[in-house]
């Protein structure tokens, strides 16, 4: 029913874990995840190097498998969800092929899937509208700066309309002005779409910034530590990291990443 799918989580866990077995015996990577995602939440994942951000995210996307607990992407198991096209999967690197233009690029996807060329070449436009590249259609990835083709991989992957987004550190190997104005820009997209965002970063400001929540986590194995809600306005600019409200919440990330951090290593 389409009511029940309006309420009902995007991403539903419970007491998850998962290890990976190695020759030198298994690594605990994530323990007793418990978490909800609603619809159209912006959902940011900070915690130190090792602590298994990538790892949620792949089980998310049904690239790594639980060894226990529950997840439900969309109401089914996630390898359904992945074969029902739920999400699309940003990384770090736009991972654009070079002999393919911008728009060959974005409508890779659709082509795989068998989209028709006139509706490959309308959902190709459209979304390089909402990226803001209208322009840089015939273009090859090289003729682009790096947020450029950060954002036409943005593109790529929402071109078949997932209902979430993946994105694992979008921003993270950009210098901080692109990364300023990606931000503005996928902040935008965000409230334009009302899509849900699963996104891993490292930057505090950054998770405060896009975030509707903002999940701290802490390593070995990786578990939640805290979960804040960010109740900022929604059509807020870069300069409301100046607020009393969002030096608040960038505060609580930082003790929660403190406090959760072992020194041992
Ligand atoms: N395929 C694998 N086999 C064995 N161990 C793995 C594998 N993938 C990840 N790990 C380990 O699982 C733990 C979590 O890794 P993960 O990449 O999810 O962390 P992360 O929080 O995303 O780290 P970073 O912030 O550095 O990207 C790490 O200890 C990592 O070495």
């Amino acid at each position: 029913m389409a009511t029940d799918k309006a309420v009902s989580p995007v991403v539903e866990i419970k007491n998850l874990s998962l290890s990976f077995e190695t020759n030198d015996g298994p690594v605990h990577a994530l323990s007793e995840i418990d978490l909800s995602i609603g619809r159209g939440d912006f959902v940011s994942f900070i915690g130190p190097s090792g602590c298994g951000k990538t790892t949620l995210l792949r089980a998310v996307a049904d690239l790594e498998q639980p060894t226990g607990g529950s997840l439900l992407v969309n109401g089914v198991s996630a390898e359904e969800a992945r074969l029902n096209r739920d999400y699309g999967y940003v990384f770090q690197a736009a991972a654009l092929y070079p002999w393919r233009t911008i728009a060959g690029n974005i409508g890779l996807p659709l082509e795989i899937m068998g989209y028709p060329k006139a509706e490959r070449q309308q959902r190709i436009s459209k979304n390089m509208e909402l990226v803001n590249l209208a322009g840089f259609e015939k273009k090859f990835p090289w003729q682009l700066s790096g947020g450029m083709q950060q954002r036409a991989s943005i593109a790529r992957a929402l071109s078949f309309d997932p209902e979430l987004l993946l994105m694992d550190e979008p921003f993270g190997a950009l210098d901080e002005i692109v990364r300023d104005h990606l931000n503005e820009q996928l902040l935008r997209l965000w409230d334009k779409t009302n899509k849900t965002v699963l996104f891993v970063t490292h930057s505090i400001p950054e998770a405060v910034f896009l975030s509707s929540k903002i999940v701290v986590m802490s390593p070995r194995p990786g578990r939640i530590y805290d979960v804040i809600d960010c109740n900022l306005p929604r059509d807020r600019s870069l300069d409301i990291r100046e607020s009393p409200e969002f030096l608040a919440i960038a505060h609580r990330v930082r003790e929660g990443l403190r406090e959760g951090h072992s020194y041992d290593d």
